[in-house]
């Protein structure tokens, strides 16, 4: 019988077919490049939903201490993803222009990943479900963080659970709908403002789904400037405006009420 084989870095990692998996279409140096990025932020939006994941259990568990680690993973993990826009920014137009054609009318638009991240934070738009084929595991994957409870949902049946007087229509609604910001739902979290050290576990979640909000805003408007460098106003492959469309976005919160609060303390 012949001896397990020793563990290796590469087998481990499975690098052989990670790295197996660049197919660049055209002979343009620039296009690794391009599929690398992209790579690489499928592969952190990955650790990020698991960590929503877990989260989202936490919050349930009412283990708001344990939650602060998870959460603080995500903004930073954002924050890598928005460092990552100056490396593809070194790409020039000429170079762009050079394989955009081979994308066809493929697009970060089509990232079922992304769709997913913005639903369990709270960002429901149902319709991106129909760019996801049918049948497939990712329109699956989708759908369901579409029908679940966001982590905003869940941060306010914690909100609830402490005592606060919550709206119905906050607890216990369609969570495919997007979310209706309500009066109420600021009134509880402003009072956890105001008296952060009787409210400290709240608190704490609240201003760390502030982070995720504002880091999100942040990867958004580079995007938005970088794509701007690099196609100026030309549409988008994935068939919308482009640049206008992409500006539309920046203005999302997933965290409405947390931002609203702050011109009231
Ligand atoms: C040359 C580089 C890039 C250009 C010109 C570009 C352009 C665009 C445009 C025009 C859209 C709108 C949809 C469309 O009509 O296609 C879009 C959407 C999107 N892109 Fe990019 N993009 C670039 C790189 C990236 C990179 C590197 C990422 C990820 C790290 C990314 C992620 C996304 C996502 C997630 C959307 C959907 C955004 C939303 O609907 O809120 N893009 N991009
Ligand atoms: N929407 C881009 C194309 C693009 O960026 C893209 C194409 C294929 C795979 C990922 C992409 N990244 C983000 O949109 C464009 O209009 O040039």
């Amino acid at each position: 019988m012949s001896e397990a084989r020793a563990m290796t870095y590469g087998d481990y990692l499975s690098l052989e077919p990670i790295l197996s998996a660049q197919h660049p279409i055209s002979e343009q140096h620039d296009e690794l490049l391009f599929i690398v990025i992209h790579q690489t932020k499928e592969l952190w939006l990955k650790q990020i939903l698991r960590e929503i994941e877990l989260s989202s259990e936490l919050i349930r568990a009412d283990s708001l201490i344990q939650v602060h680690k998870s959460l603080s993973r995500v903004s930073r993990i954002q924050a890598v993803m928005t460092l990552s826009w100056d490396v593809l920014a070194t790409m020039t137009p000429s170079d762009y222009s050079s394989f955009r054609d081979v994308l066809g009318s493929s697009s970060g638009f089509q990232s079922w990943q992304f769709r997913t991240f913005e639903y369990r934070l709270g960002l429901k738009d149902g319709s991106h479900v129909r760019f996801q084929q049918e049948g497939s595991a990712a329109r699956e994957a989708l759908v369901a963080a579409l029908r679940s409870p966001s982590l905003w949902d869940e941060a306010n049946a914690a909100l609830a659970r402490a005592g606060f007087d919550l709206p119905l229509e906050a607890l216990a609604r369609d969570w495919s709908e997007p979310y209706r910001p309500h009066e109420k739902v600021e009134e509880a979290w402003a009072e956890v403002y105001r008296e952060p050290e009787r409210w400290w576990p709240l608190y704490q979640l609240a201003e760390k789904l502030v982070d995720i909000d504002d880091s999100l805003a942040t990867w958004r408007h580079k995007h938005v400037v970088t794509v701007e460098r690099i196609i100026g106003a030309k549409r988008g492959t994935g068939g919308t405006a482009g640049v206008a469309y992409l500006q539309s976005t920046i203005g999302k919160r997933a965290f409405p009420e947390l931002w609203s609060l702050r011109t009231r303390i």
